[in-house]
């Protein structure tokens, strides 16, 4: 578990200390992955550079398990460091090394020695990330999603507990960034490992992890599981968010309510609700009518979601919406 408690970041500016984070609390559990989506300057790198102590907290504590990460001593802390894989917008890859050479070199710096050990974890994480027959390419052979990968590869190459992701997937085009989000979903299922992205995109959010923060202006001003945030955003920058996620039309924001009869309701279906016939049944029992103004069908990491926006007719809407909730699904009242 990692835990912030009471943590705040400044930075001096000309002399006068500037706030970046303003005091806050936050617990990211082990196996997890967890989201911070922000605009430029909300603090998202600030914040995940605290984890690893790149940055260090002008007040506050930052444990990681038990351990007190600013206390720690400087080889002590260089051994917690190398437990935390990060990877980067950029890749950050040593130009001249091959990429063989850039995954091995976080077991040298960690004092590997034994090169056939070394070239053992090379080949499996090669193997793991897709690049065996790159292994002797410089990174200026490769494009953006495999030098990301080499990224992933070598973050991984001390066997870390955690991983830190800075904007990883934002200088990829779509389909590489989707590819590169199934590999970072395929190492947290089957490495177990806990991984901790920053985005300012509310997509690559829903595709991979299970909470997520938003931050705005140096606050957390809203936080929880990424259906719960993603369905039902209260804040106005997390609706911005999750807006900029869905075309308008599925998100049924653009229909012109005050053109169709009948009271307004969006349903949102989670799970297993999304493959019953609830609709048809509670209608056929109830008598209501309904008209489609809006929906989709989507995924939230591995979870189906569908959201529906409808026009209800009919005596009996009360009892219809009180039997699709009892049914497990959530409506809400747009318009009547
Ligand atoms: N080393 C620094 N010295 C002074 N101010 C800084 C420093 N690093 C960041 N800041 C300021 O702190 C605030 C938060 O910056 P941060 O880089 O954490 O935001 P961000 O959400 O990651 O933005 P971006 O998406 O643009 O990288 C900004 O106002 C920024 O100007």
């Amino acid at each position: 578990m990692i835990r912030f408690v009471d943590v705040h970041k400044s930075y001096r500016v000309d002399g006068k200390d500037v706030p970046a984070l303003e005091p806050f609390n936050l617990e990211i559990a082990d196996g997890e992955v967890f989201g911070i989506i922000g605009h430029s300057g909300a603090g998202k790198s600030t914040l995940i550079r605290l984890i690893n102590l790149l940055e260090r907290p002008s007040g506050g504590r930052i444990f990681i398990g038990d351990t007190d990460m600013a206390a720690l001593p400087d080889p002590a802390l260089r051994a917690a460091r190398q437990r935390i894989g990060m990877i980067f917008q950029h890749f950050n890859l040593l130009s001249s090394q091959t990429v063989s050479e850039n995954i091995a070199f976080p077991m040298r710096i960690a004092g590997e020695k034994d090169a056939q050990a070394i070239r053992a974890r090379v080949d499996e994480l090669l193997q793991r990330v897709g690049l065996t027959a790159h292994a002797n390419k410089y990174p200026s052979q490769l494009s953006g999603g495999q030098k990301q990968r080499v990224g992933i590869a070598r973050a991984l190459a001390n066997r870390p507990s955690l991983l830190l992701c800075d904007e990883a997937t934002s200088a990829l085009d779509p389909q590489t960034t989707a590819s590169v989000l199934d590999l970072l979903a395929e190492i947290n299922r089957e490495l177990k490992l806990t991984i901790v992205l920053i985005t300012h995109e509310m997509d690559v959010v829903r595709r991979v992890c299970d909470r997520v923060a938003v931050l705005d202006a140096g606050r957390i001003v809203e936080q929880g599981t990424v259906a719960d945030v993603f369905l039902h955003p209260t804040h106005a920058t997390t609706q911005r968010f999750v807006r900029e996620a869905l075309p308008e039309e599925a998100a049924g924001e653009n229909v012109p309510y005050q053109n169709v009869s009948g009271r307004i309701m969006r349903l949102s279906f989670r799970g297993e609700a999304t493959w019953s016939p609830t609709l048809g049944r509670v209608t056929r029992e109830t008598g209501i009518d309904f008209n489609i103004l809006a929906g989709r069908i989507d995924r939230i990491k591995d979870m189906p979601y569908g959201q529906l926006t409808l026009a209800m007719q009919g005596a009996n809407v009360d009892a219809a919406l009180q039997a699709l909730r009892a049914a497990g699904i959530e409506v809400e009242e747009l318009a009547r």
